[in-house]
């Protein structure tokens, strides 16, 4: 069985850091990881590329091409490696064996995990490649300062999480940016009328019952 984790977040989130951080952590302690890069936007890397869907679509040929703009071309590469999952993937994968450590590196455009199906038949393949998956989801700690970026991003994480349905594990990036570190603490282990008073003080009284359900539903 091999091994695999999609890392995926909103733009800018850290992605790309995390995975060349993990990838020098690995190499210190001596265990091997291979970095997959899935954003066929990306153009400078700080960890050895393993495998690259570059190789199979680049985002400039289909925006010259097509009269694409960034996003679009970008939404049909990633349905070109969804139609190339049993050609190009398959053949990518066989140079891998048993408890190979893949680390895909993902775009941040967050309609992939939140209602596009390409990530998820992307998982589906590598499951039936026998590989064991698992999300690792990069939230900017700015996104947590107050309550209602805490829900934004909780409501992104948690809408992965539908759609995905895989071990899930949730990373905060950039706190070395969170000048108050006390400021994030009550959102790390929320305590639900805390927030709901916070979250009701900001908003409109119609808005009282739906603020209760998200907080029901955020500290759960
Ligand atoms: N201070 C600080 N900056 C960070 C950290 N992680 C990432 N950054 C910076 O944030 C910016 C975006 O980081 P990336 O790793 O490229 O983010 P990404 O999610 O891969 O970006 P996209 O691929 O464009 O979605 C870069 O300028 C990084 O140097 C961090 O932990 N601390």
């Amino acid at each position: 069985m091999g091994y695999a984790q999609l890392v995926i977040g909103p733009a800018g989130s850290g992605k790309s850091t995390y995975c060349s951080s993990l990838y020098r952590h690995c190499e210190t302690t001596g265990r091997s990881i291979q970095i997959v890069n899935l954003d066929p936007a990306a153009e400078q890397f700080d960890y050895p590329v393993a495998m690259d869907i570059r190789e199979l679509i680049c985002l400039d040929d289909v925006m010259e091409e097509l009269g694409l703009g960034p996003n679009g071309a970008l939404m049909y590469c990633m349905e070109e490696l969804e139609d190339n999952l049993d050609d190009w993937l398959t053949d990518e994968l066989d140079n891998y064996m048993d408890d190979d450590y893949l680390v895909f590196d993902c775009p941040g455009q967050i309609e992939l995990f939140s209602h596009v199906p390409v990530l998820r038949n992307f998982v589906e393949h590598l499951k039936s490649k026998n590989f064991n998956v698992c999300v690792v989801y990069l939230l900017d700690s700015q996104f947590i300062t107050d309550v209602t970026k805490f829900i934004s991003g909780c409501m992104a994480s948690l809408s992965a999480m539908v759609q995905l349905e895989l071990p899930h594990v949730n990373i905060l990036s950039k706190m070395d940016l969170v000048t108050n570190k006390r400021d994030i603490g009550k959102y790390l282990n929320p305590q639900g009328q805390v927030l709901l008073s916070e979250l009701n003080q900001r908003m409109a009284p119609q808005f009282f019952k739906l603020n209760k359900a998200l907080i029901d539903l955020v500290s759960f």
